[in-house]
């Protein structure tokens, strides 16, 4: 694949209720909405099929349960696939006013299924309380039209479908998402139907990407419903690009490069008791690939740390970094970027402001995010806060940031300009061009020193002159996907360091992948 192509394959988008609500609105007024969802249902049917087909469901009953809205619609176009590739489908239905699911039950009964009423006693019934259990629960009941909270009656079937799961190891399969998780929100709800599987229209729903909502769906899998891509995109809330894009974007090299091109970077943080903050930013520079990589601190141990650590590190100890770092650059000693902040400590937010004003590409990290900075910034500056450090600067709690982490990665982005990467597993990247949301990773990511490598790795990336919002797409996976490898060997007792060290092998990985043309 070539540069180009690698460039134009589309990203998988992120949808929210509104988003679903106006591309049906343009279905329908293309007259293409009933052939969507005749779409969504088949994609549904082979989600099942493959199921029972890698022996999760060997043999026996189908359930499928049918809400009154599309989410519904969808369930019954499954059941008459199913039914028609030979299974034995039972269906629970709610009424319906919505035109395409009336019609599609009728389309069912046309082939010999009878729906029944969704009560509690046939639910309980059909969940195997006085008889045999169904091999495959499918969940139609609702998606993203649900407005929480959930109804009382509703609620009572789904705590039902969860009991009946839980006591009969039930494998549940759910349309769209989970009933009972709102489709924008990263909250689990107390009543959701918990699935084993998902399979998702048009693109994944942010509680589907985002924990704890996530972890009620199971496996995701998207059906893309042979709806135009740029339909979905115009309506996307963020993206999530796919490797061959981000392979495309990483820098590259010719033959003859030498240490001065590969950029030169300055950490500058540390403080007592936080030595090891800026080496590890130090480490994944030199992994991320920066010709250069000085650190400088006021704290003589970030010195003696970096010199045991790794050689190539250099290191300078100022009684005034602010002063002495002002003096470089009047020298005419310019880094090409800039990372501040890891384990800095009080001094942080006075030079954070100062190194705003030498208009360089600059990484913000840990105690440099202060909320007065707002305004102080430019186009150049990537700031890296985690769910704590989001909150301290919009002035909210880290619930609400965790709640809805694009909503919050916007309003960064709106309130500091640049780039903001709010941290988490996944990612959430705001810049000007929209929301990304990262790719992979690994839980035994979950330990101290992984946002200073961050930060480390978005410098170097900076260095080697991508612009902000790319380097942020590429440190992000980069850093993800050298944890995946970390976490394959050491689990999780994988370490900052670790993942460093995996760090070259995740980028040739990524781009022998994905090979691109070489530069000439
Ligand atoms: N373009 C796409 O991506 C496509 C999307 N498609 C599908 O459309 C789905 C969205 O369909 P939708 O808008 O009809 O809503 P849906 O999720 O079925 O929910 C409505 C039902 O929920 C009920 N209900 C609501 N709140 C409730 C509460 N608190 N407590 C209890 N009940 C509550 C509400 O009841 P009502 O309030 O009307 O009495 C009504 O019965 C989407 O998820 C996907 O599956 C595909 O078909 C094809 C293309
Ligand atoms: N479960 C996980 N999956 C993927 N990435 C994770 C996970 N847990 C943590 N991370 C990543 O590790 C980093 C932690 O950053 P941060 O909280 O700033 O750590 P520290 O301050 O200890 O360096 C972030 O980049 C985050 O995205």
């Amino acid at each position: 694949m070539t540069r180009d192509q690698a460039q134009a394959r589309p990203p998988e988008v992120l949808l929210d209720a509104p988003a679903v609500r106006a591309i049906d609105e343009r279905l329908a007024r293309a007259g293409l909405l009933e052939l969507v969802m005749e779409e969504a249902g088949r994609a549904v049917a082979q989600a099942a099929l493959s199921l029972t087909a890698h022996g999760f469901a060997t043999h026996g009953r189908v359930l499928l349960l049918a809400g009154g809205g599309a989410n519904g619609g969808d369930a019954l176009v499954a059941a008459r696939h199913l039914h028609a590739a030979g299974l034995d489908v039972q269906v629970l239905a709610q009424p319906s006013r919505h035109p395409l699911t009336r019609a599609n039950r009728a389309r069912l009964r046309a082939v010999g299924v009878q729906p029944a009423l969704l009560t509690p006693a046939a639910l309980g019934r059909a969940l195997g309380l006085t008889g045999p259990v169904p091999a495959l629960v499918v969940d139609g009941l609702l998606g993203t039209g649900f407005r929480p909270p959930m109804r009382q009656d509703l609620a009572h079937l789904v705590t039902l479908l969860n009991a009946a799961r839980d006591r009969h190891a039930l494998t549940v399969l759910a349309i769209d998402l989970p009933s009972g998780l709102d489709a924008a929100s990263a909250a689990l709800p107390d009543v959701t139907v918990h699935a084993d599987h998902t399979v998702t229209l048009g693109g994944p729903k942010p509680a589907l990407v985002y924990g704890p909502a996530a972890h009620a769906a199971g496996q995701v899998r998207v059906a893309g419903l042979g709806v135009p891509h740029a339909w979905v995109d115009a309506h996307a809330v963020a993206r999530r690009p796919h490797d061959d894009t981000v392979a495309a974007l990483l820098p590259q090299r010719h033959a003859d490069a030498h240490k001065g091109d590969a950029g030169r970077v300055w950490i500058v943080g540390g403080h007592a008791g936080t030595v090891g903050a800026p080496v590890l930013a130090g480490l994944g520079a030199l992994r991320a690939g920066a010709g250069l990589v000085t650190l400088h601190s006021a704290e003589s141990g970030v010195a003696t740390l970096a010199v045991t650590q790794a050689p190539e590190l250099m290191a300078r100890t100022h009684h005034d970094p602010g002063a002495a770092l002002a003096a470089e650059l009047r020298a005419g000693r310019r880094p090409d970027a800039v990372a501040l902040g890891m384990g800095l400590g009080p001094d942080a937010a006075h030079l954070a402001r100062q190194a705003l004003t030498w208009q360089l590409p600059t990484v913000l990290d840990a105690d440099a995010l202060q909320p007065d900075l707002a305004g102080a910034g430019h186009a150049q500056v990537i700031w890296t806060p985690h769910p704590g450090e989001a909150a301290r600067l919009l002035g909210v709690t880290t619930p609400d940031i965790v709640r809805d982490p694009i909503a919050a990665a916007r309003a960064l982005q709106a309130r500091l300009g640049g780039v903001i990467v709010l941290k988490g597993g996944p990612t959430t990247i705001a810049s000007d061009d929209g929301v990304n949301v990262s790719r992979g990773g690994h839980p035994g990511m979950a330990s101290a020193g992984m946002g200073d490598t961050l930060g480390g790795i978005l410098a170097a990336l900076l260095a080697q002159r991508l612009p902000a919002p790319q380097a942020a797409l590429c440190g992000v996976r980069l850093h993800a996907r050298a944890g995946e490898l970390a976490g394959d060997r050491h689990g999780y007792g994988l370490s900052a360091s670790d993942l460093s060290s995996e760090l070259g092998h995740a980028w040739k990985i990524l781009t022998d992948a994905h090979p691109r043309n070489l530069l000439r």
